[in-house]
């Protein structure tokens, strides 16, 4: 097993240019893919997942070019469903991909098969696939039920109408579909992306609680920019009207990625700064921006400007207790940052950490506990108690799991070496974290 060794880090400081947000890179991919016209990406992300999405759309018939060996890419839109009407897919541990393209390729009649690494199909799809199958999808688990892989056949004879789902419980909408919010978003998200290809009104009714909802934001956002409205009612209908089909907007610039934000902020916060990010400030639409409020209230100096976020601070934090459903991925960076807190941090509200690249709740306490963190978990929180001085030379596993790698390179600011196992698996979304994180410290 490959790994990397952690010299003490006595502080910090300097800028961190951001690699592009992957969720904001992987949906207007798919976009421009469906999309009438060419569409001009900028400062696209350069990572496995992102990788994986440009594969599929290559072998879904989707011209595309790099220019030269700029984050820059030229889409040519297939104007609706993918031209290809059959091949086999690997989309890797990419909920961005996987999920998204299920929804589309549900709705593309074509034979497709739909397949990652042997993670991915661990991670539930199940609801995506239940709602799919209420407007029509052929979809066929071929492993366990309810998780990948897939294979989707063809959906309904086109254009021909729907089956009215929901008929007999009180509802009887055209196109209605149910779907459950509370394992991904990424199954709503899903369903809005797909929905312009159903050819008739689809009308999205979310079940229970809506997690994870800032990306919900980021959906509506990307696909109004590409020419597709969605009324909505708060977080529970959405519903997008027939007769609109995703028009390229000519250019889209993406945002550095608010989530790989969050290690440097909080390494600015640690080890006294400042250290600023670029490529996400106020005007951001990821909602993991929100991360660094968080930070705040445990003590940061944070300033923002439209495009660039910086931090600092003394070194030591203040213990917070906090409702992390709005930033999964960020919270991450708070658990580790709660060892230097002045007391027991609580995260609450992260049930969907369980489903992730790993058991997150799990990996994090087992991992926080090597560098003599107290922890106790739970079904849906973990809380944090940091030791009087962490332990040196923890061995660190990751568990193929990008923020695990990430997050847990904070501990270096500690004074403690350490061993970060596997640190190559941070390319799902970030393949040059670790000389960037170097870039801003001075070792001890
Ligand atoms: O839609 C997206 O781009 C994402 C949604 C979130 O997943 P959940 O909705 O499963 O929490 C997040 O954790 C993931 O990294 C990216
Ligand atoms: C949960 C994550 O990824 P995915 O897009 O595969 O769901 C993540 O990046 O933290």
């Amino acid at each position: 097993m490959e790994f990397l060794d952690l010299s003490p880090i006595a502080r910090v400081s300097g800028t961190v240019v951001l690699p592009g947000s992957k969720s904001i890179s992987n949906r207007t991919l798919l976009l421009a893919a469906l999309a009438e016209g060419v569409t001009e990406v900028k400062a696209l992300l350069a990572s496995d997942d992102t990788g994986h999405m440009l594969e599929a759309l290559r072998k879904l018939g989707v011209n595309w070019q790099q220019h030269g060996a700029s984050r820059d890419y030229r889409v040519e839109g297939a104007g609706g469903a993918f031209p290809v009407k059959h091949g086999d897919l690997f989309l890797g541990n990419a909920g961005t991909a996987f999920r998204p393209l299920t929804a589309a390729l549900a709705l593309s009649q074509g034979t497709y098969q739909l397949s990652g690494v042997a993670r991915m199909h661990e991670r539930p799809i199940g609801d995506l696939v239940d709602a799919l199958r209420q407007l029509g999808a052929d979809i066929t688990y071929l492993g366990n039920e309810g998780f990948p892989p897939l294979a989707i056949k063809p959906a309904f004879p086109h254009p021909s109408p729907l089956p009215l789902a929901g008929e007999g419980d009180g509802v009887a909408l055209r196109g209605l579909v149910r779907v459950r919010g509370n394992v991904s978003s990424q199954f709503l998200t899903a369903l809005l992306m797909a929905a312009p290809l159903a050819g008739q009104d689809v009308n999205i009714e979310v079940v229970g609680e809506l997690i994870s909802k800032p990306y919900i934001e980021i959906t509506l956002n990307l696909m109004r920019r590409f020419g597709v409205e969605v009324e909505r009612q708060e977080w529970q209908v959405f519903t997008i009207r027939a007769g609109q089909q995703y028009r390229s907007p000519g250019e889209i610039h993406v945002e550095g990625d608010a989530s790989s934000a969050s290690y440097f902020l909080a390494a600015g916060a640690i080890g006294k700064g400042p250290v600023r990010v670029e490529g996400v400030g106020k005007s951001s639409i990821q909602g993991d921006v929100r991360f660094a409020e968080a930070l705040a209230s445990m003590g940061a100096n944070i300033t923002m400007g439209d495009n660039w976020i910086e931090s600092s601070g003394s070194g030591k934090l203040k213990a917070i207790d906090l409702d992390c459903n709005h930033i999964p991925d960020a919270a991450m960076t708070l658990a580790v940052a709660a060892l230097f807190a002045d007391g027991t941090t609580t995260l609450r509200n992260i049930a969907s950490w369980r489903v992730k690249e790993t058991d997150r709740i799990a990996a994090m306490a087992t991992e926080l506990r090597k560098v003599g963190a107290t922890v106790e978990e739970g079904p849906d929180y973990i809380r944090v108690t940091p030791p009087a001085a962490l332990t040196p030379n923890a061995v660190i596993d990751t568990y193929d799991d990008h923020r695990m790698a990430m997050c847990f390179g904070l501990i270096a600011l500690g004074s403690v070496p350490l061993r970060i196992n596997d640190p190559k698996c941070a390319a799902k979304t970030f393949p040059d974290y670790f000389p960037k994180l170097q870039s801003i410290a001075q070792n001890a």
